[in-house]
């Protein structure tokens, strides 16, 4: 579609390294997979000789918001007149910041189709998606890109250097005690292509998390007490990721309110899982992360150390957008078979093809915000690298901490049981467009393939804030210990 707008990597660099003080910092959308084109590096140059005292990340955005047309990029930048609540900034000095790099996206403003003015952020909503070519990879490397195209923002450079370093050092040696998830396949057992392990705060949380909490139907048997580095960071963590949602609600969600059954309350992480890639082969496939205890419209804080390795987004299209007709979609059936669960596999990596997917590089010591409308709307993946960069702690490793805030009213004690005796598991109707978004408990065993589930199945119902409404009998008297915050336990 013309709103692609690509270009060959290197030769973005090259042409943004005046502007930019380092490749990093490069505000870039490019698909290395596609052919060399330079019509973008064109229309960037005819625009920046139209609008010389603009910045040349801004004519990006701006070029993409409008489809890629010159023409309406440029009579957009002309309507832009002296009522605007941000003025344009001069093209300025490049920042000495590595890594960071600002985008003046929620500032622009840009035309609706009915002829109104709205901020660009506005229209991170409103507007069509950006969509990828078919098969396609579109990467995306500024924190300005990333926030306006995805349900994620990214902060490089998060901790001071030294602290990064040290924490690294710290998980690499607990990775020793990682172990790989589990899961049935075709009758066979199957085990996840990475190494992990879930952190928490206390002794009884331990006893918690092996025998009241699952994970993929089954009790976990990999739990580790939480390191003091891996506390101490959860503050800092903790800070810059409310202030993050609060960012978001601001500049992107519609009238500024956070979404429904999204938490108002401040987000307090009280487990981390810690993942371990070792080697460009090492990945996790694309999927949703449970909602089970998280809630719905969850938020996650992922911290990523030593190699860079690519996290790809692609948006779950609702059935009846799709191409693909003849597709086979059982997530929202009430007992799915495990026969449409294997053609739905295939049929989901066609719906990928179709789609393309948007590639976000995790360099060492970033921190990605997975916002509320991720689990639901959008997968993820670590892909396997073809090539990586070894890092000079980690080698070929890369960590990955996913702190987590597990709702108190979300408790396995209060959850219902299906008709296996299993944990029913909390899911998010994703692909017909009548359900969508509708929240439903689920017997799990029918996700796994090979394996027959119980019919069990019951919509959820929230209130606003997110807070589960039991249709189901709760025995009163048995109130459940919650999990303590990583910050307040210190
Ligand atoms: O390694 C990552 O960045 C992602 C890990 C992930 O998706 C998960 O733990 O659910
Ligand atoms: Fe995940």
């Amino acid at each position: 579609m013309d709103a692609f707008v690509s270009r060959k990597k290197r030769r973005l660099s090259q042409s943004r390294a005046e502007a930019s003080a380092g490749p990093s910092e490069a505000s870039c959308i490019s698909n290395p997979d596609s052919s060399g084109e330079d019509s973008t590096d064109i229309k960037i140059a005819i625009l920046l000789s139209l609008f010389p005292n603009l910045k040349q990340e801004n004519l990006l955005d701006i070029l993409v918001s409008c489809d890629g047309s010159v023409e309406a990029a440029s009579s957009l930048l002309s309507s832009q007149d002296s009522t605007s609540p941000t003025p344009f900034k001069k093209r300025a000095a490049p920042s000495s910041t590595l890594g960071v790099q600002t985008s003046l996206s929620p500032h622009i403003l840009t035309k609706a189709k009915d002829g109104s003015l709205t901020t660009l952020s506005e229209t991170f909503i409103r507007r069509k998606p950006l969509s990828t070519k078919k098969g396609q990879t579109l990467h995306l490397y500024s924190p300005g890109d990333i926030a306006a195209y995805t349900p994620c923002t990214i902060i490089h450079n998060f901790l001071p250097p030294e602290e990064a370093n040290v924490l690294l050092v710290e998980l690499l040696d607990e990775s020793k005690h990682f172990s790989r998830y589990e899961f049935q396949l075709f009758n066979r057992t199957v085990q996840s292509p990475h190494s992990a392990s879930v952190y928490v705060s206390t002794p009884e949380e331990y006893r918690q998390q092996t025998s009241e909490y699952t994970y993929g139907g089954t009790y976990r048997s990999n739990v580790r007490e939480a390191t003091p580095q891996l506390r101490s960071i959860s503050r800092k963590v903790q800070r810059v990721v409310n202030e993050e949602i609060q960012k978001r609600i601001r500049e992107v969600y519609p009238d500024g309110k956070k979404l429904k059954y999204q938490s108002p309350k401040e987000w307090r992480p009280n487990a981390a899982f810690v993942n371990c890639y070792d080697g460009p082969a090492e990945s996790v496939g694309y999927h949703s992360d449970e909602l089970t205890y998280l809630g719905p419209h969850p938020v996650i804080g992922s911290l990523s150390l030593g190699v860079e390795r690519e996290f790809r987004v692609r948006r779950v299209i609702p059935r009846d957008d799709e191409e693909d007709a003849g597709e086979i979609a059982t997530e929202e059936k009430q007992s799915p078979p495990s026969k449409a669960i294997n053609e739905q596999k295939s049929s989901s990596r066609v719906r990928a093809d179709l789609q393309g997917q948007i590639s976000i590089h995790l360099p060492h010591n970033s921190l990605l915000i997975m916002h509320a409308e991720m689990q639901e709307e959008w997968k993820h993946a670590i892909v396997p690298a073809q090539t990586i960069s070894p890092h000079p702690i980690s080698g070929n490793r890369r960590i990955n901490i996913t702190y987590r805030w597990y709702r108190d009213t979300l408790h396995p004690r209060y959850t219902p049981r299906c008709l296996c005796g299993q944990h029913a598991i909390l899911r998010c109707a994703q692909r017909k467009q009548e359900t969508r978004g509708r929240y439903m408990w689920m017997c799990y065993a029918g996700y796994q393939p090979g394996k027959e589930g119980c019919s069990f199945f019951r919509w959820a119902e929230f209130d606003d804030d997110g807070n589960p409404v039991w249709t189901h009998k709760q025995n009163e008297e048995d109130v459940a210990p919650a999990l303590a915050n990583f910050a307040a336990s210190q």
